[in-house]
This record gives C-alpha cells, sequence and structure tokens, in this order.
C-alpha cells in the first residue's frame, strides 16, 4: 500500500540550515518508502522579512525539486514565498507539488490569510501585510490518489474543503505553522472533522517549537484515515510520519455512507 509522510520542522530565520534539515527529513521518509511526502508551512524560513527574497530567488524551489527526483517521491512544498502572479508587490503563500521527475504540477495559493490576536507572545498575527490571498482551488492526480491542497489557516473554512472534495479529493494536504495557542485548543479536531466531512486522508505537517521571532508553533503533525482515525502523530519535535493509505478503506467509508450523495445544501 501506498506510504504518505508528513515532515515536521522547527524552522528559523535562514533557509539555507533549514534547507538541510527538510533535505534530512525526506531523505528519512524516502527510507521509510514513502510516496508523497509533506514538507509544512514556511519551511524555508519563518521570518518575514526574508520572504520577498526567497521568492525572487529561484534556487529554492529548484533544490526541492531536485529531491523530489533523486528519492523519487511525489514532493509538495508545503508552503514557500512565491512571486503574486498579478503584479501585487505582496508575494503569495503557495503550495507546490513536484512529480517524482522533480516537475512542477501544481500550484496552489492559500486564500484565507491569518490576521489574528492570539494572545501568546507574539499575538499580533497579521498575515495579508507580507501575503496576497490566492483565488483558485487546485486538485492533483498523484499515484497514490487525487490530492487536494490548502494551507494552515484554510483549516478554519470547512467550504473549501468540501469544494475541494467535490473536485474528486481523496487525500488532502495541510502544510501549517499553526500556533502553540491555537493548536492546542483546536488543531486535531479541526483535522479530523475536515477527513470525517470529506472522507478523505488528511495529511498534515506543522512547525513545532519556538521560532526566531518570539512565536511558538504546536507541532502535532499527524495522519488521519477517512474514518477519522488518527493513523500517525508527533509529539513537539522535529521528525517524521508515516502511514499507509488504503484505498479498499476510503471506498469503503463513502459507499457505507455516501455523504457526497445525501448533500442536500
Ligand atoms: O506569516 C508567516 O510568517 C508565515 N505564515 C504563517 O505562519 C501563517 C500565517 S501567520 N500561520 C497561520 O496561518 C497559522 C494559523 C493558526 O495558527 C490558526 O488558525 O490558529
Amino acid at each position: 500500500m501506498p506510504q504518505l509522510a508528513a515532515i515536521q520542522m522547527n524552522s528559523g530565520a535562514d533557509p539555507l540550515h533549514n534547507l538541510q534539515r527538510a533535505e534530512q527529513g525526506v531523505q528519512q521518509a524516502a527510507q521509510q518508502g514513502a510516496q508523497l511526502v509533506l514538507l509544512p508551512e514556511m519551511f524555508l524560513s519563518l521570518d518575514g522579512q526574508r520572504y520577498p527574497a526567497i521568492a525572487a530567488d529561484p534556487q529554492y524551489v529548484q533544490i526541492v525539486a531536485g529531491w523530489a527526483r533523486q528519492y523519487k517521491l511525489w514532493l509538495v512544498a508545503g508552503a514557500v514565498p512565491m512571486t503574486s502572479p498579478d503584479g501585487d508587490p505582496r508575494v503569495r503563500s503557495a503550495s507546490l507539488v513536484f512529480n517524482d521527475q522533480g516537475e512542477l504540477v501544481a500550484r496552489y495559493d492559500k486564500i484565507h490569510l491569518f490576521d489574528a490576536d492570539v494572545g501568546d507572545a507574539h499575538n499580533r498575527y497579521r498575515e495579508s501585510e507580507r501575503f496576497a490571498p490566492g483565488e483558485e482551488l487546485v486538485v492533483v492526480d498523484t499515484p497514490v490518489g487525487k490530492l487536494g491542497l490548502a494551507i494552515c489557516y484554510d483549516l478554519r473554512f470547512p467550504g473549501l474543503f468540501q469544494r475541494l472534495r467535490e473536485q474528486g479529493a481523496e487525500i488532502i494536504s495541510i502544510p501549517a505553522a499553526f500556533t502553540y495557542t491555537t493548536g492546542e485548543a483546536h488543531w486535531q479536531v479541526l483535522l479530523r472533522a475536515r477527513a470525517i466531512e470529506t472522507q478523505c486522508y488528511v495529511l498534515a505537517a506543522n512547525q513545532c517549537g519556538w521560532h526566531d521571532d518570539q512565536r511558538r508553533t504546536w507541532g502535532h503533525s499527524q495522519i488521519i484515515d477517512p474514518w477519522g482515525q488518527v493513523l500517525s502523530e508527533l509529539a513537539d519535535e522535529p521528525g517524521v510520519v508515516v502511514a499507509e493509505l488504503n484505498a479498499e478503506l476510503l471506498v469503503d467509508v463513502r459507499r457505507r455512507m455516501p455523504l457526497e450523495q445525501h448533500k442536500r445544501c
């Protein structure tokens, strides 16, 4: 059965250092037989001041594409800063999907931006100051199933997930930098709810620990099956979580309880 993997990181500001640690994670996932691997949100750097320079330099994306080719796996570069196609000076937070040849096959730009007062040490999150929102939903064919893309704060908007399911999603990837405070309160409940409602596999890769700017993230990256069962979960240290995708289970859950056909609104 195909293997899914999510990489949990404690990204600092320096992209070169983060690249090294991300590659270690990808290598570890490959050794465990992973075919579809997810990196967390802003794994290249969690320092907002660096996002424009990262977006302007294609070498970062080329390096990540090279891992997909080298380790022969499909790799979702959870979210990286990318130039806005419409000329907005703000970057976009983009999820990039590479096939096992290292070719870019899909890009999803985060739609919901996290502007919230969390009440933690960092407190005031204003993602829209640095990032412009995306507009389009993305579902992409992979050898392990149809993959729907979402990012972090999107997790709180179930309508997006309903539409990914309508467009055929069987697996949904959620790279994140979910805060410690909101993660402790909501992360797993939301992830399991999205898996149960959409009857999809949910692959969630979070940041963990303290970062360079008084931000603390929750970790607890995990893989959940379409019945809502947590197959594998990390605590709050960097690492890799791996689980099998059982295509029969997915069909069975949907056949026994055909939510898609019963939906009336
Ligand atoms: O802005 C950056 O530097 C990189 N982006 C992030 O860390 C984003 C926006 S601040 N984080 C989230 O969306 C967390 C959502 C969350 O924690 C919740 O919904 O509770």
